[in-house]
């Protein structure tokens, strides 16, 4: 048998695809990816911040940007992001305790932090709207 046979013959791990999807699951790819996500909404939160120290006019053009319907679109999803990711944090440093990783909890727990993060999100928003 030639190198590249025995290496087509050779058993595979078991592909993402052939899982059911569950909730506990997703909830933990969700948390790979928003905090991947969280590095490019901090690249722009400092992006906002060197404006705001290099001057008025540069920080009039960025500022215009983020609070353009699509700049308030990315902070809304960056927000979403940061919610998620910070209860997942805490989903996290509960399973440290021991606690939460059997059934039914796991489930209560990734519940808890998905609609907690809409619901965190929707708060911050609607305060930043009501005082601004
Ligand atoms: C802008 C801020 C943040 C960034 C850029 C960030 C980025 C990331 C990334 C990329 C991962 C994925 C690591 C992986 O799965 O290989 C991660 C994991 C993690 N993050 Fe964050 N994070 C941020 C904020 C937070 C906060 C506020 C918390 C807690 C309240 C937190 C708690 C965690 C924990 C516990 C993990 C490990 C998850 C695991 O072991 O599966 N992070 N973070």
């Amino acid at each position: 048998m030639s190198d590249t046979e025995l290496k087509a013959a050779r058993p595979l791990s078991p592909h993402l695809q052939i899982y059911r999807p569950l909730l506990t699951m997703m909830m933990s790819i969700l948390h790979r990816i928003t905090g991947a996500a969280l590095y490019f909404g901090t690249v722009l939160l400092a992006w906002w911040l060197i404006a705001a120290a290099a001057g008025p006019d540069y920080f009039a053009f960025v500022d215009g940007l983020a609070g353009s319907f699509l700049g308030r679109l990315v902070l809304f999803g960056y927000t979403w992001a940061l919610m998620l990711h910070l209860l997942g944090g805490i989903r996290h440093f509960i399973w440290d305790f021991g606690r939460g990783l059997e059934h039914p909890g796991r489930e209560i727990l990734a519940q808890a932090s998905l609609y907690g993060s809409f619901v965190l999100t929707l708060a911050i928003w609607v305060i930043a709207y009501i005082v601004r």
